[in-house]
């Protein structure tokens, strides 16, 4: 996979170099290219943002500089070009599992109020453009909501993750949230490690395992649950 980010703060993106990201970049698994937008400037000042028509606080993102930087980068081809912002559609499991099917992803990042809505209509015309939220609360820029997607997208990608059963039983996969993980001593501060988690009996501790994570999401994000289909249960489940 292809991974291209676009910002004016390339240095913010420099923790995705490190630890398994970055090793999984050293392995080729997935390339990842950061560029400075202000490399598409033409200005002394190499101004990226002005004022808002119609008012209000804050500037908005020059289309210019992006169209120049979005011609120049997808002039081989089209990626899925990706664009933060809290007015976007939510980043799932779901949809990173979609973007982990995707050969060439472009990050565009933005800062001050956001880009110049037509930046994203005029890249409509040539590649699917996608504006995503990362949740409800709002960042000083898009970099940071990039480096989220960035590692849940690439933990997906075949090779990166040691064991490929990690990701299989992440919380969301089968709908639910994640049930409590433990590990030694068996007792920590007069705290005991689950009976069932020391039986040896696999049938009852993936019931075990099961119930948990079907308390903790209804008692956490019960929409989860309302969301499932009524075929996700079985019937231990429906007799709790
Ligand atoms: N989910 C979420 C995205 C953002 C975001 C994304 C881009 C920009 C640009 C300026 N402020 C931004 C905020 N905040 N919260």
């Amino acid at each position: 996979m292809r991974v291209d980010v676009v910002t004016i703060f390339p240095e913010y993106l420099d923790p995705l170099r490190q630890a398994l990201l970055g090793r999984a970049i050293e392995r080729g698994l997935l390339s990842l290219d950061v560029h400075d937008l202000r490399k598409w400037t033409h200005d002394v000042h190499k101004a990226v943002d002005d004022s808002p028509y119609g008012g209000g606080p804050g500037m908005v993102m020059k289309p210019q500089v992006w169209g120049e930087a979005l011609d120049t980068l997808c002039a081989s081809g089209s990626p899925r070009l990706v664009v933060p912002t809290p007015a976007g559609r939510p980043f799932t499991q779901a949809l990173a599992r979609e973007y982990a099917a995707e050969d060439w992803l472009m990050f565009a990042c933005g800062r001050y109020e956001g880009i110049d809505q037509r930046v994203l209509d005029d890249a409509s015309a040539r590649m699917t453009v996608d504006e995503v939220s990362i949740g409800d609360y709002v960042l000083v820029g898009g970099e940071v909501a990039v480096m989220v997607m960035v590692e849940a997208v690439a933990r997906l990608l075949p090779g990166v993750l040691g064991n490929p059963a990690s990701h299989e039983q992440d919380s969301f996969s089968d709908g639910l949230l994640e049930g409590p993980s433990y590990t030694r001593p068996e007792v920590w501060r007069d705290l005991p490690v689950p009976e069932v988690l020391r039986s040896g009996n696999h049938g009852a501790i993936a019931r075990w395992r099961r119930d948990q994570a079907l308390d903790r999401t209804y008692h956490r994000r019960p929409d989860l649950l309302a969301a499932l289909p009524d075929t996700a249960f079985d019937k231990h489940d429906r007799a709790r």
